[in-house]
């Protein structure tokens, strides 16, 4: 999987600093070559003179489930992008400031020419400190690119004081407490924190999540329990031990939480009416006979509501971690690395979604996958 060439989806709604991040991708010295595809999704980056020019054009998928649906336009793209491989390292999709990313994110997973040569490798998510609080209150597609961000920057906290941008930030967390999230002013993040991240995101639900689990009040539906400090934050701070199997982003990545004070401290804890998320943490080994057809039957009764999904999970005799991800119905996984002799074998699963039942959602997991094996 680590020959695919890597796509970063950047979504974040009007203004919220898209072209900013862009620019400086495009401009900075780092070494890499970007392709970048745009809005309209017309191409820059790699060669001036090859923008592509397509029109809007989008699939149902699914049996005309309107959640999921591939962009015909931009698998066209990245299929010429695809037979120039070696003129850039990476690829970068920039969506609208309205649109919703399931349908850019979707075509990753689902045409076989793309899903053979190309991973998702991370959906960033751009957020207006000054104004993100309105657009959730008043712009659906604000509220999904939030939902399905595994990267936020928390960008123009110039224009907010320390109390709001900690509102702004606990609005966030009400939605996707899994994302990393990142303080920034012109969007001015480590490269590396946005780009090229690997399977380093979901390692991260590994590390984090077992604190957060725990966190008094995760599991209180309230509106606001007042300050509120998340647990995990201290994590970060952990070293790495001699053998470990943190990829090179990290020692970044480290630096980042550092200076961005990644939660922030004494946030506050908020509850959001329509956008939430699951986790499920099981210590020990499932059957891939029984956890694989049950995750797929529910993705298909439940994925309208369900935005993302990820998981890492030990299967019965079998040496590596299967990683999985999904986008509505739609999944993707695979055996990755090997799991370590000092982590424990496991199943961690994270769904994003509206409305999601939770009881039921444990419920299902407990009866349908825990019982049969
Ligand atoms: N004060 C302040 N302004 C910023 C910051 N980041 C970006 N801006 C300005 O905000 C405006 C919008 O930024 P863009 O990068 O164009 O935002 P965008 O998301 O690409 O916008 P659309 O293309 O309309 O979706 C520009 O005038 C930027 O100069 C910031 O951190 N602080």
């Amino acid at each position: 999987m680590t020959d695919k060439i890597p796509v970063t989806v950047l979504t974040g709604y009007l203004g919220a600093g898209k072209t900013t991040l862009l620019n400086r991708i495009l401009t900075e010295q780092h070494g890499r070559r970007y392709a970048v595809i745009v809005n309209e999704f017309g191409e820059i980056g790699i060669d001036n003179d090859l923008v592509v020019g397509a029109d809007e054009e989008i699939f149902e998928m699914n049996n005309g489930c309107i959640c999921c649906t591939v962009r015909g336009d931009l698998i066209r793209i990245i299929e010429g992008l695809l037979k120039r491989r070696g003129k850039f390292d990476a690829i970068i999709v920039e969506t609208t400031g309205v649109a919703d990313p399931a349908p850019v994110a979707q075509t990753f997973f689902v045409d076989q020419d793309v899903k053979e040569a190309a991973r998702l490798d991370a959906v960033v998510t751009l957020a207006d400190a000054k104004f993100l609080a309105q657009r959730l209150a008043d712009a659906p597609e604000a509220k999904n690119q939030i939902a399905f961000a595994d990267v936020i920057v928390l960008n123009k906290t110039d224009l907010v004081t320390r109390e709001e941008l900690a509102e702004v930030e606990g609005r966030i967390r009400a939605i996707n407490p899994y994302a990393t999230l990142h303080h920034a002013v012109k969007a001015d993040v480590p490269i590396a924190a946005v780009l090229e991240r690997n399977a380093f995101d979901l390692d991260r639900i590994l590390e984090i999540e077992p604190r957060f689990l725990e966190a008094e009040d995760h599991d209180h539906h309230d509106h606001d329990h007042g300050h509120h400090h998340h647990e995990h934050e201290h994590e970060h701070d952990h070293e790495c031990g001699p053998d470990c199997g943190h990829d090179h982003h990290h020692e970044q990545e480290h630096h980042a939480h550092a200076h961005h004070n990644d939660h922030g401290h004494g946030l506050k804890h908020y509850h959001d009416e329509e956008m939430g998320s699951v986790s499920i943490l099981h210590e020990g080994e499932l059957d891939p006979n029984v956890f694989v057809p049950w995750l797929n039957e529910f993705v298909q009764r439940e994925g309208a509501d369900i935005l993302r999904c990820k998981g890492i999970v030990a299967f019965t005799d079998e040496p590596k971690r299967f990683v999985f991800q999904g986008v509505h119905m739609i999944l993707d996984g695979d055996l990755q690395r090997d799991w370590r002799p000092d982590e424990k074998r496991s199943a961690r699963l994270v769904f994003i979604g509206r409305k999601l039942k939770e009881e039921a959602i444990r419920e299902s997991f407990e009866t349908e996958v825990l019982r049969r094996k």
